[in-house]
């Protein structure tokens, strides 16, 4: 079988060495923007392992001193690759650091605005770019221009904003292109990826596909099977059509259902993936297995373990039941990993506190030894949308909200009971309903409704009531990391809570959550 290509042969690529700037993915992003494949490695990138050649380099930001004794350093081979580069912030003061040392501390940090004052208007890494905003971070500066290098912009604080190499197409800039608050940086991204670096603009999800699935079933082969576990999310919706479409019925999704799916949502996945995508679909039946072993449990870690481990047994008991027509064993699995979980894990920078597990069902099947295929692990959630819509997948499942691997069970807060998640499921139900009634839908990154294990008086038809609290959350956000509270109008909330209250039995006041994240998180649990 010949050698698969990565997707970074297939396409012109700019490299982006992250030297752990908290913008540094951005970068990636406006490229994309442009049609332009950038992709992001850690800065400690052996250039000789890279396995291809960039069209160009990005040496990005990050929060250390070059000058510190533990600063991290550019594999100098870079320059070998006689393509191109251009140093952000820290990428800059690298470029100058490589070449005579002259950084160090600034009088004063520069954080913000500044006004770029292009000295050189004639050079391609301004075209279309003037006295405009752009923005700052930093403490640390050149104290004088690296040797064979000149000035091309400077800023109030900045006597080196901009330089570039006398001879060589090497550029640094001091302020960050790749942030909005920079009004023409995308303009100066683009006129180095495309002008400079010469870099095509043929990164589109139509050239995706056809790419991809030749590349599957290179990989695969003629024979192998594969199977993978599809939620009716959209990232595994979007990886198992495209299995389809390269290897047909020799891909078997498995849909778990768990006890804590939303309102018929196995059902309506069955419809929509098997019959209307036409996508070799099993759906499992474990709501017992599932909710059995939950009994008692209120620790939402322990839920979270619970249910995680449970997955695992009920996917490796279905996979183990799928007889390959060639008597062979399955080969692959099928994971819908995603870029911004790529980026995470390329961090040098040493794990983060564990706030919550979650859950991910073929991350831990190691022991099955099978192998992996991640169709979407070069691209952003927006791209993956993108090319969901191109494979024929509905706009509606396209652009519904994300929906956590342990559904319900960590929006019933206590004890996960099939009475608590009947109460939680037909609220989420009406509250969802009324949201697309009022056009909101796709103006809210992600809602749902969670049940509290409290108990409120009440009073309906002269009755008092003492029943529980249902939660409404409504959030938006572009990256799930911070994340703000949806500012309904009144009158909306207001009919949600009397539609709740009136027809869902057990409720008897509802709430609307108005906590961003952080301090507190998307989820309850
Ligand atoms: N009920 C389920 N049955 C089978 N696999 C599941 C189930 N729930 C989650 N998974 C698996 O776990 C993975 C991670 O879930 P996640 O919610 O992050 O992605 P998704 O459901 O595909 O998309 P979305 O983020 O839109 O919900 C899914 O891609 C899928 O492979
Ligand atoms: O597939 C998943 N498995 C999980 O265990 C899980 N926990 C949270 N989420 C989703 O992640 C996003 C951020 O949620 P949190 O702020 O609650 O961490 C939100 O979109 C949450 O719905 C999960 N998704
Ligand atoms: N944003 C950055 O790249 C900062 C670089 C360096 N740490 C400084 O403070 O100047
Ligand atoms: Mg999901």
């Amino acid at each position: 079988m010949s050698p698969v290509e990565p997707v970074s042969n297939v396409f012109d690529t700019i490299l982006v060495l992250d030297f752990g700037s908290q913008y540094s993915h951005l970068i990636t992003r406006r490229l994309r923007e442009y049609n332009v494949y950038a992709e992001m490695l850690p800065c400690t990138q052996k250039i000789s392992e890279l396995g291809w050649k960039p069209s160009g380099v990005i040496l990005s930001g990050g929060p250390y001193s070059v000058y510190a004794e533990d600063a991290p350093h550019v594999d100098t081979a870079v320059f070998d690759l006689n393509v191109p580069i251009l140093g952000i912030c820290y990428g800059m003061q690298e470029l100058a650091w490589l070449n005579g040392k002259q950084v160090g501390r600034g009088d004063k940090r520069e954080y913000g605005p500044a006004t770029l004052n292009v000295v050189d208007a004639s050079s391609p890494l301004f075209k279309g770019v003037d006295h405009s905003v752009v923005w700052m971070s930093h403490g640390d500066k050149l104290h004088g221009l690296p040797a064979g290098y000149k000035v091309i912009a400077t800023s109030q604080n900045s006597p080196y904003c901009g330089i570039v190499h006398e001879s060589k197409p090497i550029w640094g800039i001091q302020f960050h292109p790749e942030v909005t608050h920079s009004t023409q940086g995308k303009t100066l991204l683009k006129n180095f990826a495309v002008d400079i670096c010469q870099a095509k603009q043929n990164w589109t999800m139509e050239n995706f596909i056809d790419t991809e699935i030749k590349r599957i079933r290179e990989l695969v082969g003629p024979t192998a099977e594969v199977i993978g576990a599809v939620s009716g999310g959209v990232d595994s919706t979007v990886a198992a059509k495209l299995m389809t479409e390269a290897i047909g019925d020799r891909f078997h999704a498995i849909l778990v259902d768990n006890g804590v799916l939303r309102l018929n949502e196995a059902e309506i996945v069955k419809k929509t993936l098997g019959e209307g995508l036409k996508i070799n679909l099993t759906v499992v039946d474990a709501a017992d297995e599932f909710l059995d072993k939950l009994k008692g449990v209120t620790d939402p870690e322990r839920k979270r373990k619970i249910i995680g481990n449970t997955f695992i047994e009920v996917f490796e008991k279905e996979a183990a039941k799928i007889q390959p027509k060639d008597g062979e064993e399955i080969e692959f699995l099928l994971q819908g990993t995603l870029y911004p979980d790529v980026i995470e894990s390329i961090s040098f920078k040493g794990p983060s506190q564990t706030i919550k597990t979650h859950h991910n069902v073929g991350g831990l099947l190691e022991d099955m030894k099978l192998k992996l295929i991640e169709p979407l692990r070069e691209l952003f959630k927006d791209e993956v949308r993108d090319l969901g819509e191109l494979l024929g997948i509905s706009h509606e499942l396209v652009w519904r909200h994300p929906f956590p691997g342990p559904g319900i069970a960590i929006r019933v807060l206590g004890e996960v009971t099939r009475e608590q998640v009947a109460i939680a499921r037909k609220a989420d139900h009406i509250y969802i309903e009324e949201i697309r009634k009022a056009g909101l839908y796709n103006k809210i990154s992600q809602a749902f409704a969670c049940l509290l294990p409290v108990k409120s008086v009440g009073v309906m038809g002269d009755q008092r009531t003492y029943e529980q609290v249902i939660a409404l959350r409504a959030i938006e956000t572009t990256d799930f990391m911070t994340a703000d509270w949806f500012p309904f109008e009144h009158a909306f909330l207001k009919n949600v809570a009397a539609r709740i209250v009136n027809e869902v039995d057990g409720v008897a006041r509802v709430t609307y959550d108005i906590t961003s994240k952080p301090p507190a998180t998307v989820e309850w649990e």
